[in-house]
């Protein structure tokens, strides 16, 4: 059994549930937050930063290491976790997502997708079979189904072409897949309506996948939106195996995801917004960029007790930032990843112990009270 999962403690008052995935390399405590790590690297921290921080999975990307530096220098190398010496779980998403958003669209049909890389325009395809096989010489973990991620807003017609092609490649990657140490996860579409969401669901969950990935959310549409349909769509997947929405998030739709019984999360956010000098506190954001920073010799975080709060001072991390210093980018960075799964370790404590309602509660109070 290349991956298992199990559910430790259910919520009594919520869908949230504590859970434990095991993988070939290692197990996660369940609700976590993915680090995101597109090219084989989370932006600016080292893998014993990332140690030190408690991620205990990252995410990559197999458009991104399928363009540079290419499968075969990876497999070369000794697989993905030996190529950036992470050696903890890793789950790579299968490149549907990022042809669509980052890549010159040349044509799409059944068979796949042709397309000019970002890079340095060179043509491409990539079929549910390729990114199988690309994902199966990088080696990670878990590895994406290579679906149809349609973009928000999309007509009924052209998300409904979008859950057809994407339950048929997902049958094509099933076919394709060949590593008994990695599991594949299929992915659900259907936008925002609900009866397509309904038969994605139904056409996954018949193909029996060890994991499950709600697909389609987060791309643009409001957060009530994607609330709505996370509130049916949970439910259609199977209660004893993991649920990852892709894509999110921020605090507090990571609370309001867990509420809503999902497992797994990734979002490029905090490393993102830390690049433009933005940082995650218990109160909310911190633009530390801000002039009003200047002679603020506070930690980011006051209530936060990761290294970069015990001991720097928001004046010195705007200086680095003002100054383009590398070092502003990698203590923003730092902080906002800690925020984030350190924020999960307090989810999945308050799950444990009774209390995530109040906690979540509590937390959002505190977190929107004021935008910093
Ligand atoms: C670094 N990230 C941008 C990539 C990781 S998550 C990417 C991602 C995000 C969102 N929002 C939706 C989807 C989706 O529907 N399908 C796939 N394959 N990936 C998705």
């Amino acid at each position: 059994m290349t991956i298992a999962f199990e559910v430790i403690k259910e919520c009594k008052d919520t869908r949230a549930r504590v859970g434990r995935l095991y993988t070939p390399h290692g197990v996660v405590d369940t609700p976590v937050f993915m680090p995101v790590g597109t090219q084989a690297t989370v932006k600016a921290m080292s893998p014993e930063e990332l140690e030190e921080i408690g991620a205990q999975i990252i995410l990559s990307n197999t458009y991104h290491l399928y363009l540079r530096p290419g499968a075969e220098i990876i497999k070369e190398a000794g697989g993905l976790h030996r190529f950036m010496h992470w050696n903890h779980p890793i789950l790579t998403d299968s490149g549907g997502f990022q042809v669509f958003s980052l890549a010159d669209l040349r044509q799409i049909n059944d068979e796949g997708v042709t397309f000019r890389s970002h890079i340095d325009g060179s043509s491409h395809f990539l079929s549910p079979e390729k990114a199988t096989e690309i994902q199966m010489a990088l080696g990670s973990d878990i590895a994406m189904c290579f679906d149809e991620c349609p973009p928000y807003p999309a007509s009924y017609e052209q998300v409904e072409k979008a859950v057809k092609r994407t339950s048929s490649w997902a049958e094509r990657c099933l076919e394709a897949h060949r590593r008994e140490d990695q599991a594949l996860f299929g992915i659900v579409q259907g936008g925002v309506f609900r009866d397509l969401r309904e038969r994605s669901a139904a056409e996954l969950t018949a193909l029996d996948f060890p994991g499950y990935a709600i697909g389609g959310l987060s791309v643009g549409e409001p957060k009530r939106l994607m609330y709505e349909v996370l509130d049916y769509t949970v439910p259609l997947l199977p209660a004893s195996k993991p649920r990852y929405l892709m894509g999110v998030g921020t605090p507090d739709a990571l609370l309001e995801g867990v509420k809503k019984g999902v497992d797994m999360f990734d979002c490029v956010l905090p490393t993102r917004v830390a690049r433009n000098g933005l940082a995650l506190t218990s109160s909310g954001k911190v633009v530390v960029r801000n002039a009003r920073y200047a002679r603020d010799y506070e930690p980011l975080d006051p209530e936060c007790d990761c290294y970069v709060c015990r001991n720097y001072t928001r004046a010195y991390i705007r200086h680095l930032l003002k100054a383009n210093e590398i070092l502003g980018l990698r203590l923003t960075t730092y902080h906002n990843l800690y925020f984030l799964i350190r924020l999960m370790a307090k989810i999945r404590t308050a799950v444990m112990e009774g209390y995530f309602l109040k906690f979540a509660e509590e937390f959002m109070a505190k977190y929107l009270e004021k935008e910093v």
